[in-house]
Parts: structure tokens; sequence; C-alpha cells
């Protein structure tokens, strides 16, 4: 694997104005086949949407502990996840046994009722905060439509010529996550992160971040490359089924966060994967098969199930 020692960039302008896309997606295929992270500028998201969601997220985390606490983050994966609760018990990537120094709230796909058949259908849980759901819907919104442009760019990097496997992305399942990172002491132990390396098991992940900083991707030798906050520019990587539908092609890479500079830091990854029924294969066209298949909602019952419990007792346990 080729070493690298910054974050590319990818302007999206070509993209987003429905231009020829043929050298983008030749420095798509580059950068996510040996970095597996970008920086996308020009993507075509209105600042103010932007600016909305952070603000809705500080004033979030700015609510007494058992406002948030009563939407505590349930079964169906969405609400509050308090500081010292989560423990990335499946990190195979680090001996991860602190918990994050993180909080965060988690909005997923707003359906009108619960399908027992669907793993993780289902209506969010809102706090009560003028103007906080229009704030999240809208950027949601947003976001979605981007990623599906970027899947599309994404199989046109690996030149797939069937793209019937967008139809998985018509009703996404998607993560909104409003984090909040606070200062962690700089004589903290080694161990203590505010979010443990781990790689994403999705597709594909669209992070905006404050000016603070913190994020850090691992090189194929084993180095941590900092992802310094770029003004106007969503971080963007590829997750675990990304990396198998495209056969090994494209890097699904390890990533923490530790914030040692003395801020509070707010971050908003938006998750953007397919729908739960969807088998995860590498794509016709890759090349000879390096993953055998598996079924998205199955695996992410056996990931999330393993964290849901180990969250929970950790929350009963204070
Ligand atoms: O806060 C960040 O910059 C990264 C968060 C992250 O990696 C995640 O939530 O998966
Ligand atoms: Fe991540």
């Amino acid at each position: 694997m080729t070493e690298f020692t910054d974050i590319p960039v990818l302007d999206l302008a070509p993209l987003i104005a429905g231009e020829d896309t043929t050298e983008l997606a030749r420095a798509f295929a580059k950068a996510y086949g040996e970095t597996g992270f970008g920086y996308i500028t020009n993507h075509g998201v209105d600042p103010a949407l932007r600016e909305a969601i952070f603000n809705a997220s500080e004033r979030f985390h700015a609510l007494p502990a058992e406002t948030k606490n009563a939407i505590a983050l349930n079964r169906q994966h969405r609400g509050y996840i308090a500081i010292n609760t989560s423990t990335d018990v499946n990190s195979d990537l680090a001996e991860v046994t602190k918990p994050n120094q993180s909080a965060s709230f988690m909005m997923m796909r707003e359906d009108t009722e619960t399908d027992p058949e669907v793993y993780l259908s289902g209506s969010n849980q809102w706090p009560e905060l003028e103007g906080f759901r229009e704030a999240c819907e809208a950027y949601v919104t947003a976001m979605s439509t981007l990623g599906r442009q970027l899947m599309r760019l994404a199989f046109d990097a690996l030149d797939i010529k069937d793209k019937s496997i967008l139809s998985a992305f018509d009703t996404p399942t998607i993560w909104l996550r409003l984090l909040h990172y606070p200062p962690q002491s700089p004589q903290a132990p080694e161990d203590l992160y505010g979010s443990a390396p781990h790689k994403d098991f999705g597709c594909l992940t669209l992070l905006a971040q404050d000016d603070v900083g913190g994020l850090q991707v691992q090189t194929p030798a084993g180095n941590w490359v900092d992802a310094p906050p770029m003004e106007g520019a969503l971080v963007v990587n590829v997750g675990d089924m990304l990396h198998r539908m495209s056969n090994g092609c494209l890097r699904s890479t390890p990533h923490r966060v530790i914030n040692t500079t003395g801020r509070e830091r707010y971050s908003v990854p938006f998750f953007f994967d397919p729908h739960v029924s969807t088998d995860i294969a590498p794509l016709p066209g890759t090349g000879a098969p390096k993953f055998k298949p598996l079924n998205f909602g199955e695996f992410l019952r056996s990931e999330l199930e393993a964290g849901y419990e180990a969250h929970s007792l950790t929350k009963d346990d204070q």
C-alpha cells in the first residue's frame, strides 16, 4: 500500500455543475484507493445549513443532563449517548479499555412506523429544543443528496457499468451524529481518546468539523496524519461496506480523535449507507471477489448490539 503524508483535496465543482467528471473520477479513485480520506470542496451544500446544524448541536449539548438523558440511545439506535458511556468494544485496531471522551446525539431515518421486518426502522427521539429538528432534517436532506452523488462518483471511479446498486440508496440507512468533545487534559493517559481508533463500518462518511482540530488518519505504515479543519470543506471517508463493494479497491482507513487543544470541539459526521436489506458483495467488474457477500442489516445487528449492550452496562454503572 502507498504511504501518504497528507489528505488529498477533491474539487466537486464539475459534479455539482453536471459537467464532465472523467478527471474527478480519476482523482477519486486515486485518493480513496491510497488514502481512503479526502477533503471535498465546492460540494454545493448551503453554508447556512452547516451553520444551523452546528448551532443546533451547541444548543443541544448545553441542555441539562437530565433533559438529554430523557432521550438516551434506544434499541433503534437513536438518541443521546452521554460521555463516558461508549466504549469501542469492536475495535480490533487498538486495545480500547476507556470510554470515548465525547457525547453525541444520533438521528437516523425518520420512518412513520417501526417495521419489525426492517432492522433499525423507526422514528427519532427529539429533544424539546426550538428549531432543532428542523435544522437536523434540512441538513440530512442536503447531505443525502450529496451522498447519492458521491456514491455515483465512486462507482464511476471503479468503472462499474451496471449502476443498479444505486437503488439501494433510495431509502438509505443514515446517521447524523452531533458530537461534542470536551477538552482533554494534555496529561491524560495515552489510551484516552475523544474517539478511539476505528474504521467506519458503512459506505461513506461526510464529516463537518469546527475549527478546533483533533482528527487523525492512520497511514499504512501505522503513522498518524492530522486532518485539520479546512474552511467550507467536508472530510469524506470510505467505510468497510464500500471497501467490500469495491473489492478492496477503495480503502476504509482507521482514524481517531484526540482533543488536547484545551478547547471544546464539535463535529458532525453524516453516515450514508444502503438500505438494511442490501447484500454487500464485490461489484461485477471489480475482479475475482476477495470478500464473501453479507447482508447489511444482519451485519449491523451484530455490530451494534454488542456496542449497545456495553453502552447500557456502562450507563447502569453510573
Ligand atoms: O469527530 C470526528 O472528527 C470523527 C468522528 C468519527 O470518526 C465517527 O463518529 O465515526
Ligand atoms: Fe469514524
